[in-house]
C-alpha cells in the first residue's frame, strides 16, 4: 500500500496533474468511460443493492454525466486567478488569488449510492488539479470492484490509484499523510477518520449523516407532500443520506399522513411490493438487523413485513412516536418512517433544535412565512421546502453537513474549491522603498498616522472628503515616487498629515 501512494505522491510531484489542459483530458476521459461502460455501471449498481437499471442510471449516472458537463465547461473560469482589492499601500502592486491544487487526497466513498457518492468528489479532486486514492466502499462490493477495474483503464495510472478493502486497509490507509481526506459515511467512522487525520494536520471533508426532520404543516396540499415524503423515503429502500428520517405534524394529521403514504406506496410499488423493479433491498444482514431492532415496541401504522433471505423490509410508518425511543435515537437508513406529534411549528423548531444538526431539513407548507421562520429558527446541512431530496440535485448549490451530519461541502464549483487552496499573492517591485519606509523601525507617531491613512482609510466619508482623498492619493502617490531615494524624516512626511485634515465632527469610519 506504501508503495502504491507513493507513486501517487511522486506523480502528484512531477506537476502532471496542475496543467487545466490534462485536467480537463482526464474528467473527457472519464465521460468517455461513463457512455462506454454504462451497461457495467449498472450492473454494478444493480448488484449491489437490488436496483433497476433505469433507477441506476436516474439516481447515480445522470448526475455524474450532469457534473461533468458542467465542470468542463467553468473549469476554464475556476481555474484562473481573480485580481484582488488592493489598498494605496499595494495600489502600485499585483495582488490576486490563485487557486491550486493541495497535493494527494485520500477520498473514502459510501456504498449506499456507491458510484455517485465515490465519483463526484473524484471529479472535483481531479478538476482542483489533485492526484487522489480511491478507497470505494467495501460493503458495495461490485461497484468497488469495478471501479478498481475501470478506474485505470480510463485516468492516469500513477495520479489516480484505487485500493480496495475494508476496515483493516482504511485503518492502514489512514496512518498514512495525505493533503486532504473526503470521507463520506457514519458519524461513528467520521470521529475516526478526524482522529487520524489530526495526527498530520490534515484537513477533512466529512460528508456524514443524522436524523434529518420534516414538519408538514396544516396548511399545505396533503397529496403532493405524501407524494414527495414517499418518493424521498423509501428511495433506496430509505437507505439515503438525506432521507426525511422521521416526520413531525400536529396530532390531527397523523392519520391522514398514514393513509395518503399508503396509497402513494400502493402507486409507486403495486399491490406487490417485492415484486416491485423500483424497490430495492437493505444492504446487508448486519443492517437488516439494525433496522428490525429499530422496530421493537413501535406502532406499525402501515407495513412492517421482513424477510431476511433477500433483505426485503416493506415501506412502514409508525405513529405515536415517543420522542425517546430506539428509533428517534440514531439515523434509522432504512424504510422505517416514525410520526412524532407536535403542538405546533414551535413546538417542531424546539423539538429540532434539542438534538444533533440533522443533514437536511424538510418543510411541507403553503405558508412562506412559516417555511422561513422554520429555516430562520433552524440549523441543517441544507434545507429543501415543498419537496424533500431535491436539494442535493442543484449543483450551485453546495451539498455538506453542519455540526454532527459533517463538515465542509461540495458539488460544482464547492467541490472545486474544496480540494483547492485559495493562494493569496501580492506581487511586489523591489523599488518603491520610499513608501516601505513608513513601516520600518524606529516607530514614530508620524508613521501611525500614516499607516493609518493607508490602511485604515480614516478620513470623512463625506463628499468633500472623498474629493480631498482622491487629490491626496495621487499627491500622495506622486510624493511618494519623488521620494523614492530620499529618507523619511523622524516627524513624518512634508505634506498635511491626514489626521488633521479629513478629522470632522462626522467622525471616522
Ligand atoms: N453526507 C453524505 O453525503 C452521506 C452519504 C451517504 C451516507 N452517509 C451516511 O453514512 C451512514 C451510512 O453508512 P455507514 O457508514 O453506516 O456504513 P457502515 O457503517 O456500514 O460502514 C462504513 C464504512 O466505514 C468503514 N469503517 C468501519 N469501521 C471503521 C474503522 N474503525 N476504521 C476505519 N473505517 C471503518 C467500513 O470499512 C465501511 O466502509 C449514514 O449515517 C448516512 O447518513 C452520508
Ligand atoms: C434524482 C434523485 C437523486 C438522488 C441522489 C441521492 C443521493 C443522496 C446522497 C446521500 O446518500
Amino acid at each position: 500500500m506504501e508503495s502504491r501512494i507513493q507513486r501517487v505522491r511522486d506523480a502528484f510531484a512531477s506537476g502532471r496533474s496542475r496543467p487545466l489542459r490534462f485536467r480537463l483530458q482526464q474528467l473527457e476521459a472519464l465521460r468517455r468511460m461513463m457512455q462506454e461502460r454504462e451497461k457495467d455501471i449498472l450492473q454494478a449498481i444493480g448488484a449491489d443493492l437490488c436496483k433497476s437499471e433505469f433507477n441506476a442510471y436516474s439516481q447515480e449516472v445522470i448526475t455524474i454525466l450532469g457534473e461533468l458537463d458542467l465542470v468542463l465547461e467553468n473549469l476554464p473560469e475556476w481555474v484562473t486567478a481573480t485580481p484582488a482589492k488592493k489598498n494605496l499601500l499595494t495600489m502600485l502592486d499585483e495582488a490576486y488569488v490563485q487557486p491550486e491544487p493541495l497535493g494527494v487526497v485520500l477520498l473514502i466513498g459510501a456504498w449506499n449510492y456507491p458510484f455517485v457518492l465515490t465519483i463526484q468528489p473524484l471529479i472535483g479532486a481531479i478538476a482542483a488539479g489533485n492526484a487522489v486514492i480511491i478507497k470505494p466502499s467495501e460493503l458495495s462490493e461490485k461497484t468497488a470492484q469495478l471501479l478498481a477495474k475501470l478506474l485505470p483503464q480510463y485516468l492516469d495510472q500513477d495520479l489516480y490509484a484505487v485500493i480496495n478493502g475494508g476496515i483493516p486497509e482504511t485503518t492502514e490507509l489512514l496512518k498514512q499523510r495525505f493533503d486532504h481526506i473526503f470521507y463520506t459515511g457514519n458519524t461513528a467512522v467520521g470521529k475516526i477518520v478526524m482522529e487520524a487525520a489530526a495526527k498530520h494536520l490534515t484537513p477533512v471533508t466529512l460528508e456524514l449523516g443524522g436524523k434529518s426532520p420534516c414538519y408538514v404543516d396544516t396548511d399545505c396540499d396533503l397529496d403532493i407532500a405524501c407524494r414527495r415524503i414517499t418518493w424521498g423515503k423509501y428511495m433506496n429502500c430509505g437507505q439515503t443520506c438525506i432521507a426525511p428520517d422521521y416526520v413531525l405534524c400536529e396530532p390531527s394529521l397523523q392519520h391522514q399522513i398514514v393513509q395518503k403514504i399508503k396509497e402513494t406506496v400502493k402507486e409507486f410499488y403495486g399491490e406487490n411490493i417485492k415484486e416491485s423493479p423500483d424497490y430495492e433491498r437493505i444492504i446487508n444482514l448486519r443492517h437488516f438487523k439494525r433496522i428490525l431492532n429499530l422496530l421493537e415496541g413501535q406502532k406499525i401504522a402501515f407495513g412492517g413485513e421482513t424477510d431476511e433471505a433477500t433483505r426485503y423490509i416493506a415501506p412502514t410508518i409508525l405513529t405515536d412516536v415517543d420522542p425517546e425511543a430506539r428509533v428517534m435515537q440514531e439515523e434509522i437508513f432504512g424504510p422505517i418512517l416514525p410520526i412524532v406529534p407536535v403542538k405546533d411549528a414551535d413546538e417542531a423548531i424546539k423539538f429540532i433544535n434539542s438534538r444533533e444538526k440533522p443533514l437536511a431539513f424538510y418543510i411541507f407548507s403553503h405558508n412562506d412565512k412559516l417555511v422561513r421562520r422554520m429555516i430562520d429558527g433552524t440549523s441543517s446541512g441544507g434545507v429543501t421546502a415543498n419537496d424533500v431530496i431535491m436539494h442535493f440535485t442543484l449543483s450551485s448549490l453546495p451539498f455538506g453537513g453542519v455540526g454532527s451530519s459533517g463538515m465542509g461541502a461540495y458539488h460544482g464549483k464547492y467541490s472545486f474549491d474544496t480540494f483547492s487552496h485559495q493562494r493569496p499573492c501580492l506581487l511586489k517591485s523591489l523599488k518603491r522603498e520610499g513608501a516601505n519606509k513608513l513601516r520600518y523601525p524606529p516607530n514614530s507617531q508620524s508613521k501611525v498616522d500614516w499607516a493609518k491613512f493607508f490602511i485604515l482609510k480614516r478620513f470623512n466619508r463625506g463628499k468633500l472628503g472623498l474629493l480631498l482623498l482622491a487629490l491626496l492619493g495621487v499627491v500622495a502617490a506622486v510624493l511618494l515616487k519623488l521620494r523614492l531615494h530620499c529618507p523619511i524624516s523622524s516627524d513624518g512626511p512634508q505634506i498635511p498629515r491626514p489626521s488633521s485634515v479629513f478629522k470632522s465632527e462626522a467622525g471616522y469610519y
